[in-house]
């Protein structure tokens, strides 16, 4: 018996940006090919509004209030690309109309260096979803600025085959929108570090300036995040106390600093409560975890259905019964 790995866990990863075509690899399905998929921002629009800041380009406010959980956003990809097939993405930017290939060559470039528009991809391109060897680039969606204390979440749902926003804490109008282009669970040195590396700028967010408190002691706490999660892994079937106990903990040190990065905890504990026949237990973290993704993903998320079914019938998951120890106490 064994506890999935956190790479087969089902709920998508919020991290990450695009990757240089150089890095890229799977073929991109024939599909795209020869019809490219037309870009449309849907009906959600008067939430926010594109605009010029000064010195930084392009970037996306709020129009009015919006509360945690909105949609903001939905977008069709503009192209898609492949990751290590530099040829197939080549193809798609030149597949596309007059007019998408202008809104292409519109989108902000920070490495005007890379010939045939791999620095507006690797400027703006966005994963779909798990699958590390594809993205796309989105018309109105790659005008969004990083921060690493973002207000968003970008969800790509492989149902619709589009790319979502949604407000991950209440946003006051006028605010600007902002996502996160890596993963938050490292040190404000190596965020920056990465930033640099990969999108050639500086993040000024309050988790990056260095004198605050708050970045001081998230510094702190980010390495015993990381270790929470190895020891949550290690100790999931040999002591699944202890397992829990790490969940706990890693739950507590993120909640003094934001809601994001709790649904693998979340759905780490409800896999080892269902694995050991708790079953009310895992009721109750699989509807945590369903509360995160409705926030984060909306009703809509490719696998929203999974999680409902979770939360209703954890027997329902794969290895669910397989022992028992009463972890109530846990
Ligand atoms: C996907 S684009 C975002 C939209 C872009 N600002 C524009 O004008 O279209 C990513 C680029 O925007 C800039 N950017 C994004 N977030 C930033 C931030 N927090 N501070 C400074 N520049 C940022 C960087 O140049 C980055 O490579």
């Amino acid at each position: 018996m064994k506890v999935p790995r956190r790479g087969e866990d089902p709920s998508p990863r919020k991290q990450g940006r695009v990757y240089p075509p150089s890095r890229v690899a799977s073929p991109r399905p024939r599909h795209f090919q020869n019809h490219p998929p037309k870009t449309s921002a849907s009906m959600e629009e008067s939430l926010y509004i594109v605009k010029d800041i000064p010195t930084l380009g392009k970037g996306m406010f709020a129009t009015q209030d919006i509360k945690r959980g909105t949609c903001i956003i939905s977008e069709s990809p503009l192209v898609y690309v492949s990751k290590n097939d530099s040829f197939e993405t080549v193809q798609a930017i030149q597949a596309l109309s007059n007019k998408n290939k202008k809104g292409f060559f519109a989108l902000h470039n920070s490495f005007p260096e890379l010939p045939l528009g791999f620095g507006i991809v690797k400027t703006n391109g966005l994963p779909l979803g798990q699958d590390p060897a594809r993205g796309a680039v989105y018309r109105v969606i790659s005008r969004i600025n990083h921060s690493c204390t973002p207000n968003v979440t970008h969800a790509w749902n492989s149902k619709t085959k589009k790319e979502y926003i949604h407000a991950i804490e209440d946003i006051p109008a006028g605010a600007e929108i902002m996502t996160s282009y890596i993963s938050l669970l490292m040190k404000r040195a190596d965020r920056q570090a990465s930033l640099k590396h990969s999108f050639r700028f500086k993040c000024h967010c309050s988790l990056c300036i260095a004198t605050t408190a708050i970045s001081k002691d998230y510094d702190i706490a980010v390495p015993r995040i990381n270790e929470c999660k190895d020891l949550i892994i290690q100790y999931a079937i040999k002591n699944p106390r202890k397992a829990l106990g790490h969940v706990r903990e890693g739950l507590a040190l993120l909640d003094k600093f934001s809601n994001r990065g709790k649904m693998n905890f979340y759905f780490d504990a409800f896999q080892i409560c269902a694995i050991f026949s708790n079953y009310d237990l895992a009721k109750k973290w699989a509807e945590l975890y369903l509360e995160e993704y409705r926030v984060e993903e909306g009703v809509t998320g490719s696998q929203y259905e999974q999680f409902v079914e979770f939360s209703q019938n954890p027997k329902s998951f794969e290895q669910a019964g397989a022992a028992f120890i009463d972890l109530s106490s846990a």
